[in-house]
């Protein structure tokens, strides 16, 4: 799994078109979304992912919580993002990881929100330009990698 961290003081999605035959079902207000005063998330679940995906949510979660308490946020944003890999995971594999990180994440008191899944969309960002408001993560069964 790739991660970018993204400390920002907004996050504003709009859905525009399918990008998978099957994209995530979602109701007409998700096809908006917006967040202020945010950890924004984009992720990429790769292949290696799923053979493990227990794990790879565990140490995502543990990556992001970190990351979230050093910049003291409260807000998470997981964005799937599939351009920080060349080896991704397949969409069912990737929406299922993307759903437990969010699930995970809420139990440990977050706000979350996750941007729809298998969709083109325009979004809105911004960059808070501190140290650490940019940052990446990339984790694999077995191991951590940071920047
Ligand atoms: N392995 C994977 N990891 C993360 N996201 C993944 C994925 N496989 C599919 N997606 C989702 O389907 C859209 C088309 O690839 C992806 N859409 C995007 O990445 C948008 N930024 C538009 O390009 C994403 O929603």
């Amino acid at each position: 799994m790739r991660m970018l961290l993204i400390h920002s003081d907004y996050l504003e999605y709009e859905v525009k078109d399918k990008a998978l035959k099957k994209p995530e079902e979602i109701s007409e207000e998700q096809k908006k979304g917006r967040l202020d005063e945010v950890l924004a998330v984009f992720v990429s679940v790769e292949k290696v992912d799923e053979q493990n995906p227990e794990e790879v949510v565990e140490k995502a979660v543990a990556e992001i919580k970190d990351v979230a308490s050093q910049v003291k946020a409260q807000n998470i944003f997981v964005y799937p993002f599939a351009h920080l890999s060349s080896e991704l995971a397949s969409p069912d594999a990737a929406l299922k990881i993307l759903k437990a990180v969010e699930e995970k994440l809420k139990e440990e008191g977050f706000n979350v929100k996750r941007a729809p899944f298998g969709y083109y969309k325009a979004f809105k960002l911004s960059c808070k330009g501190h140290p650490l408001a940019e940052l990446s993560r990339t984790i694999v069964p077995g191991e951590v990698k940071k920047e």
